[in-house]
């Protein structure tokens, strides 16, 4: 699938595949971070998902790198 090639890309130019890593994805509402882990996550189907509650309440582990989901605040 072309995002998580892109991802896993990007991983590589970091130097970060294969390594061990935290990687947190930070984002307003609605900015699309579950759907992103639910990308990575392959073995799962992409779905509408509820807003999600609490921030860093999505895990994932690809390896040695743990993913991490937190949500931004807006200011209105
Ligand atoms: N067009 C487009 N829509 C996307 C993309 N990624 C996610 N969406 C849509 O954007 C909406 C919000 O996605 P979520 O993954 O729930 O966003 P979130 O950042 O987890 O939102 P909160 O849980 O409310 O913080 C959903 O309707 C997704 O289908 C994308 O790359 N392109
Ligand atoms: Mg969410």
């Amino acid at each position: 699938m072309f995002l998580v090639d892109w991802f896993y890309g990007i991983l590589a130019t970091l130097g970060l595949w294969q390594k061990e890593a935290e990687i947190l994805f930070l984002g307003l509402d609605n900015a699309g971070k579950t759907t992103l882990m639910s990308l990575l996550n392959l073995w799962q189907k992409l779905v509408q998902h509820q807003p999600t509650q609490y921030p860093t309440s999505e895990e994932l582990s690809i390896g040695k790198i743990k993913f991490k989901e937190g949500l931004i605040y807006g200011s209105d």
